[in-house]
């Protein structure tokens, strides 16, 4: 059986993730992938030189089998592989709302699972990815995830309690940034900026408060105060987002996102 990994579903988070596994350096004879069109494996196999493989195939021969369907799609994928997967394999979800307990009850008994939820900017090394261990995963198991994930950006475990909460936080967090980049580039439009201008100085300005986010170890109350300067600009600016209800609206959003993710596992 060897140490081979299988992508089931390489859509966009399988190939994203696929593409970063590759970058760390396993050899494309060390993966296997499946898909449901006959289109799409033809373009994973030409683009990353690895073999499209049947689910069923992918259940018999790979070690490590890693569910990136999305969770509407996870009860049909498990049926399929039922007859396969044997307690001395690994399975690693991906997918939103989907629990641990929902993968065991639809496996034969022992089968250990990984839930993990990372997120797009997989892409490019910089995914925030958290784990947490099924009923008959430990520490060997979590390891594996670890290392294949630790290579794409940050890795963190938590209880699986968290994932709904990390799902609408991280999982979906890069678009509440895109959202507001969006948002910033309208208001430089109505500014009267040509818009290419706009987009070049929101971005700039996100990808420098993100460095200096990450690499400062300020606070981010300390670094937004400052900016905010006495009688400035920018506390004009706050006090309009204060009197439209930004915060308790990005709280409320974030909630119904987890909310939305305990919801998905009933289909
Ligand atoms: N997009 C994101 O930002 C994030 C997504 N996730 C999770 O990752 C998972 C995948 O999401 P995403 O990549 O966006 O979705 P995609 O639809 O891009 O990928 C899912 C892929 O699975 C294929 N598929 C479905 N059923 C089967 C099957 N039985 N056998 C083989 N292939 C199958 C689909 O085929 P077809 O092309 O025919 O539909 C599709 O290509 C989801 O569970 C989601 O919750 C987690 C974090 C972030
Ligand atoms: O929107 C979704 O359901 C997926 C899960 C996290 C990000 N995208």
């Amino acid at each position: 059986m060897g140490e081979l990994i299988a992508i089931l579903g390489a859509g966009k988070m399988g190939e994203a993730l696929l593409s970063g596994v590759l970058r760390a350096g396993r050899r494309p004879s060390e993966l296997v992938v499946t898909a449901r069109r006959e289109e799409r494996g033809a373009l994973l196999r030409e683009r990353y030189g690895v073999e499209v493989v049947t689910n069923a195939e992918a259940a018999r021969t790979a070690r490590t089998l890693i569910l990136a369907v999305k969770p509407q799609d996870m009860g049909v994928l498990l049926d399929e592989l039922r007859p396969h997967v044997t307690p001395d394999r690994l399975v690693i979800s991906m997918a939103a709302g989907i629990t641990c307990a929902f993968i065991e009850d639809r496996l034969p008994d022992g089968v250990p699972v990984i839930r993990v939820m990372s997120n797009t900017p997989v892409l490019v090394d910089e995914a925030m990815s958290v784990v947490s261990a099924g009923s008959h995963a430990g520490e060997e198991h979590l390891k594996i995830a670890e290392e294949l994930l630790s290579p794409v950006g940050k890795v963190l475990r938590i209880p699986e309690a968290l994932q709904d909460g990390a799902t609408a936080l991280s999982g979906s967090g890069p678009a509440y940034f895109y959202y507001l980049v969006e948002a910033m580039v309208d208001a430089g439009i109505l500014l009267g900026m040509p818009r290419a201008a706009a987009l070049e100085m929101v971005i700039q300005s996100a990808v420098g408060a993100a460095v200096m986010l990450r690499d400062s170890g300020e606070h981010p109350v300390m670094l937004r105060e400052a900016v905010t300067s006495p009688g400035g600009t920018t506390i004009a600016a706050i006090r309009e987002l204060e009197r439209h209800g930004v915060r308790a609206a990005v709280i409320e959003a974030i909630e119904a996102a987890r909310n939305r993710g305990r919801e998905l596992a009933e289909g």
